[in-house]
This record gives C-alpha cells, structure tokens and sequence, in this order.
C-alpha cells in the first residue's frame, strides 16, 4: 500500500493562461494505493458524492491506465470538485506519485507531469498540466510546451472558494478566441512582473503581475459577486485579485499580516451579494508527499 497526499493548486494567476500554476498548503486530496488485477475507485470526503467511481470517468483512472497501474484507489477529497483549485489535479498527481512508487516505475516528478496530465484530459478534454505540475513539484511553476520550470516560492495568499459550481469545460467555452495586440503585450508586461515577483517572493509584484484583460473578465461574468469581492480584497490590503484556474474560486495574494483581514472581506463581499463562501488563508508551499 501507499498513500500520498496532494496539495490543492492555482493554475492561470491572471496572466499566465494555461502556463502558470502554484501548489497552495490546503486544502489537500489523500490517496491510497494497492495493487489489483483491475483498477477500482473508492471515494470519501468533500464533494465525493458528485465524483464518479468508474475509472473511466474518474481522473486516477486514467493515471493508473498511463502508468500501467492497475490498483484499488481510495481518494479522500479535501479539495472540493469544480472549485477552480484544481481538484482533479490533487488527485491526478497523488494517484500518479503513489502508483509509481506502488509498481517501482522510478520515474522522476517532472516525468510524471504528462502522465498525471492524462486525468485532466478526461475532465476538460485536453491534457493541460499547469494544475498538475504545482501539485507535483511544488512552488511557482511555468508548464509551456512539453517542458515544466519550477520555483520555490511562499508568497502568503487568499484563495475565497463560494458555492457555485464552474467546470472547466463550462468556463473554457466562453475564453475568447483572439486578442488584440495591445492585450497581449499587456500579458506579456503582466506575466514577467508577476515571475519576476515569485523569484523575489514579492507579494506585491505578483498581485501587480496578474492584471490581465482577456480571459479574467470573461471568466468572472461566471461567478456572481466577483467585482465587489475583487474591490473588497483590495481594500483590505490585497496587492491583487484573479480568478483561480477556471474559477470560481478567487484568488488574492497579499503581506502576511493582511491575510486574515482580506479573507475576511472576501466572504463578506460574497455574502452581500448572497453567495455562501468559504476563504482558505494559504500560502505557495510544497508538492505530493508520500507517506
Ligand atoms: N478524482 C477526482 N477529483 C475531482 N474531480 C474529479 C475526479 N475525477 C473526475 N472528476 C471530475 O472532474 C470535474 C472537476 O474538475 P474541474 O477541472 O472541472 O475542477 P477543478 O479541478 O476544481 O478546477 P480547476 O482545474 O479549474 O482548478 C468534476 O466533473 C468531477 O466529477
Ligand atoms: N488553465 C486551465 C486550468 C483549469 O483546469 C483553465 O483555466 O481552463
């Protein structure tokens, strides 16, 4: 048997789309193995009931199938699904680390990105890995191509989860299909400011380095609340705000001693315009660790 557990993840971070990503220190998905002739699922914990157990339908399933794993696979969610906090990449990558140390495959983290990519291909249809590869290798991470570049980093933020339901697929379709030039040399300006921040641990470069002006607004139209959350995490000392992934979790990095305040003003922003939500005071931290 082995059992690992993987961190919920923020992939986007506004101006790095499909390309950034960062492991968070809660909430976090626990997953155990052992070998079987065939690959069954058994779920617990938060959301579980909305989660398929048919490893065809189930992210491990298609981990196990990639590493040639079969194995009983018992998954307790602490990372809520369709959060935006990449759910199904915390159980990607710790079904991944724990069936290759299960079956002695000897692959290295960063070879386990495509693999752990696989599952998200099941739930979004394309086998991105800006959740999986923070979840896997910890820190700040750039997935771009085929290759991942990590960084350590631990700048303090707050991710304000409300409940609503956004998948991804849902929040892919409305991403617009072009952008103007002028947009895109702003992302350009955004993403290295906000790299540049990481390196430095800099809260406030990365909350500068997030403003992005084509996808972020079209996502927050899905989650109701959004602008008045945005201002009131800002006031309350945010150096900035983006939709998580592809939300509807909210995101604000900030200095250490603002973190409570802030997320505090984030639920209640969420409460005034009638959304329950619940705000994770977190921080950039480690990948899966195996037990
Ligand atoms: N083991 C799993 N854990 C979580 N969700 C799973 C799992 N297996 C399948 N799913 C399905 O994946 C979907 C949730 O994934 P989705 O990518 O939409 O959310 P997320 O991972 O929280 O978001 P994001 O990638 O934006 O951070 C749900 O439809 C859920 O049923
Ligand atoms: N980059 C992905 C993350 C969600 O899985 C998106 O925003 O659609």
């Amino acid at each position: 048997m082995q059992t690992v557990r993987a961190p919920a993840t923020s992939a986007n971070l506004g101006s790095g789309f499909d390309v950034f990503g960062v492991a968070l220190d809660r909430p976090t998905d626990v997953v155990r193995v052992e070998k079987a002739d065939r690959t069954t699922i058994e779920m617990t914990g938060v959301g579980s009931q909305y989660i398929p157990e048919d490893p065809e339908k189930n992210v491990v399933g298609a981990v196990a199938e990639a590493l040639d794993a079969p194995a009983h696979i018992q998954i307790d969610k602490g990372v809520r699904p369709s959060s935006g906090l990449g759910s199904s990449a915390a159980s990607s990558a710790a079904a991944a680390v724990a069936l290759n140390a299960l079956y002695d495959r000897g692959l290295s983290r960063e070879e386990l990105v495509p693999i752990a990519a696989e599952g998200e291909a099941v739930v979004s249809g394309e086998a991105h890995a800006d959740n999986v590869a923070p979840a896997l290798l910890g820190g700040f991470t750039i997935a771009r191509g085929g290759s991942v570049t990590a960084v350590d980093a631990s700048i303090p933020l707050v991710a304000c989860l409300p409940e609503i339901a956004v998948s991804t697929r849902d929040a892919r379709a409305v991403v617009p299909t072009s952008a103007s030039m002028e947009d895109v040399v702003h992302t350009v300006g955004s993403a290295a400011t906000l790299a540049v921040g990481m390196c430095r641990d800099d809260p406030a470069l990365v909350g500068l380095g997030m403003d992005e002006r084509v996808v972020t607004p079209a996502r927050a139209e899905l989650i109701t609340g959004y602008d008045a959350v945005r201002e009131a995490a800002l006031d309350a000392g945010a150096t900035g705000v983006t939709v998580s992934g592809a939300g509807p979790a909210v995101l604000a990095p900030c200095p250490d001693p603002d973190r409570r305040h802030v997320a505090a003003a984030m639920v209640d922003a969420f409460a005034d315009a009638g959304v329950e939500s619940r705000a994770y005071q977190t921080r950039v931290s480690g990948g899966a660790t195996l037990y």
